[in-house]
């Protein structure tokens, strides 16, 4: 509440910032009654380690029968929602094909996000913000804040900046009972460049796995904090001798599909880590549209064969 003028006012607007008053969801409110991890954990265990991607290309909205507009990006995302919601552990609409059509898309992306909730299956936000911590901490409101339009389970983040700018969200995403995935070793192959970098005889990605470790400890049955790492990554997990066993961390591995991760390149990347995999899916799932039936097919069959897969 803001009233009166001069130092009264701002002694009100800094006493109503420290109650979390002024901010839908800032840090401070009533932590969610379970966290992250854990229902990760158990939706992995109810309906296998598959994350199915939203990801309306323009290719997909066109083999779909849709118009690139808001109009086919809302039916193809209503359309997703229907096929994959309460059949897989979790969905990740990809922020970027909502926001390039403008506000209008992002109300759709609400939308979206209140669909998955509705349905009691999990949101992953792929927005990978990152910024300063000041800065972070309005991300972490949007993405995670209690009462935000565009809140969701869990959030991906660019840690570039520095592992420790994304606290504000770390800490939101704990104080909510919600997730964070945080780039380790991207599946794209420019990401060598950056993520394999020495500093102190330690890599970059080393440096995200050692935050996240240290995050994480003593969560149980999986912590909150994950991280992602690549389908596609080969050999770099063991030559830069990342534990991420250790990390216990929920591990988003894109990739498998379309840009060419397999089961076989899951068990080579990940070893003893394996369990704590979630392997995301978008364009190769996606594919079997626009029919609601063939797409909940193509996501049951994916889960169930990497269930078989990555079994220990
Ligand atoms: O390292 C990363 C991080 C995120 N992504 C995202 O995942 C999907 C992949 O889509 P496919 O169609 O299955 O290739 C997409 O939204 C990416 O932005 C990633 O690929 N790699």
């Amino acid at each position: 509440m803001i009233s009166g003028g001069g130092a009264e006012a701002a002694a009100e607007v800094a006493a109503d910032l420290a109650a979390s008053r002024l901010v839908p969801g800032a840090p401070g409110r009533a932590p969610g009654a379970t966290p992250f991890g854990a229902r990760l954990r158990a939706a992995m265990d109810d309906h296998g380690p598959l994350c199915v991607g939203i990801d309306p290309h323009d290719a997909l909205l066109a083999a779909w029968g849709l118009p690139s507009t808001v109009a086919g990006l809302e039916r193809f995302a209503a359309t997703c929602v229907e096929a994959f919601a309460g059949r897989v552990a979790c969905v990740k609409p990809q922020s970027a094909f909502f926001e390039r059509f403008g506000s209008a898309g992002v109300a759709v992306l609400e939308r979206t996000l209140a669909d998955l909730r509705e349905a009691g299956t999990l949101s992953l936000l792929d927005a990978k913000r990152g910024d300063i911590g000041s800065t972070m901490a309005a991300y972490a409101q949007a993405y995670l804040g209690e009462d935000s339009p565009l809140r969701a389970d869990a959030v991906t983040l660019s840690p570039f900046l520095g592992y420790e700018s994304l606290r504000p969200a770390l800490d939101q995403a704990a104080a909510t009972g919600r997730g964070v995935f945080v780039l380790a070793l991207t599946s794209n192959p420019e990401g060598a460049s950056v993520q394999h970098a020495m500093l102190d005889r330690r890599s970059v990605a080393g440096r995200v796995v050692d935050g996240v470790t240290a995050d994480n400890a003593g969560a149980r049955p999986l912590g909150s904090v994950g991280m992602v790492v690549g389908a596609t990554v080969g050999t770099a997990v063991q030559e830069l001798a990342l534990d991420l066993a250790a990390a216990n961390a929920p591990l988003l591995a894109p990739g498998v599909g379309a840009q060419g991760g397999t089961a076989e390149s899951l068990r080579a990347v990940f070893g003893e880590a394996l369990g704590n995999v979630l392997a995301s899916s978008s364009r190769e799932v996606l594919g079997a549209g626009p029919d609601v039936a063939a797409l909940a097919a193509a996501a049951r069959d994916t889960a169930d064969r990497l269930a078989g897969d990555l079994r220990g």
